[in-house]
């Protein structure tokens, strides 16, 4: 890539976040977190209200840490302007004015960083967007996925080293979610460190190699994806079983290890798993043993809430 005054070779990229709080008056949004992001793609997955914003808002820059330190590269990032330089925000608000064009959005912003050459900067951006043949129209005449992308290219603007997305895909169709991955991915490999935020595993997975999972302002889990995966997969699971039989069902799988606990209710079988695979592969096995016909076979705890307050309650153990 060509770059117009900071060579992205030179640089490190790394975010250390050291103990690092905030609040908002009484509202704890940010508890004691520590965490280091590297070069490459990191996401920060999260149910609403956990913190996400905030943490970014505070690598970028804009905010400062109640307690703790939020460094990039060993240096502290609140009141340094150096930093500012060295890092990109886009933020999951519209900040967009629609009456301006692409390339009049872009170049507003290379002017703000006060770069030697704006023109080319904004050209650039643009570029590396994909973004050049549509940057004389107004923005508000952009898709959602394409005003997203001129954010992109106004937050790469002064190409830093470091680029925060907070909720990148939301509100996209697929194929500009599929378009705007392949970007984020291709920074990535580039060296940068790009650290985005999402309430959606499966959109995390899809892009980052490494996952940060915030619940609650707390630090729940960190890792390879495959890892946090596993752990999900592998908390125990609440299942409700209908079938033509409930009570042999249930006198079968009382004494199989893969369950702790097997109730008979009104609504089915209440079963808990706490051997997810062996206890997926059990059910059907025993059922077709005993002429059982099974008619419903549902998780009753698989919501994204109940899955991260499992990982909290684990990762506070
Ligand atoms: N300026 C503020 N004043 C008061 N409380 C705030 C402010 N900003 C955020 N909060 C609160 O802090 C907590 C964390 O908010 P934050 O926006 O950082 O979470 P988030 O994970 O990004 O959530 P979302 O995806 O819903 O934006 C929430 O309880 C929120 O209500």
């Amino acid at each position: 890539m060509t770059t117009t005054s900071f060579p992205v070779t030179t640089r490190q990229g790394v975010l250390e976040l050291a103990q690092v709080s905030r609040w908002y008056g009484n509202v704890v949004a940010v508890n004691d977190v520590t965490m280091t992001i590297g070069p490459g793609v990191t996401g920060l997955l999260g149910p609403n209200g956990a913190g996400k914003s905030t943490l970014l808002h505070m690598m970028a820059g804009f905010l400062s840490p109640s307690s703790g330190t939020a460094t990039l590269d060993g240096r502290p990032i609140w009141h340094n302007h150096d930093i500012y330089r060295r890092v990109g925000l886009v933020p999951e608000k519209e900040a967009v004015y629609g009456f301006l064009t692409g390339w009049q959005f872009v170049l507003s912003a290379a002017r703000l960083h006060g770069l030697p050459a704006p023109a080319e900067a904004a050209t650039r951006a643009l570029d590396l967007v994909e973004m050049s043949g549509a940057r004389d129209r107004r923005i508000e005449t952009y898709s959602k996925g394409m005003r997203q992308r001129v954010k992109v290219a106004a937050a790469l603007v002064h190409d830093p080293q470091v680029l925060l997305l907070d909720e990148p895909f939301n509100g996209m169709d697929p194929r500009q979610r599929l378009h705007l991955m392949d970007l984020v991915r291709r920074m990535g490999e580039e060296g940068r460190t790009i650290l985005f935020s999402s309430h959606i595993l499966e959109e995390v997975e899809r892009v980052a190699q490494h996952i940060e999972v915030l619940v609650a302002g707390r630090h729940a889990a960190s890792g390879d994806y495959r890892e946090i995966r596993r752990r999900m997969t592998d908390r125990p699971h609440l299942f409700r079983v209908r079938s033509s039989d409930d009570r042999r069902l249930a006198a079968a799988l009382i004494g199989d290890p893969s369950s702790n606990a097997v109730s008979l209710t009104e609504q089915g079988l209440e079963i808990q798993a706490v051997d997810f695979g062996r206890f997926t592969a059990l059910l059907p096995r025993v059922a077709r043993d005993l002429g059982v016909h099974l008619w419903q076979v549902s998780p009753t705890d698989e919501d994204l809430e109940s899955v991260f307050s499992y990982l909290i309650n684990r990762s506070s153990r």
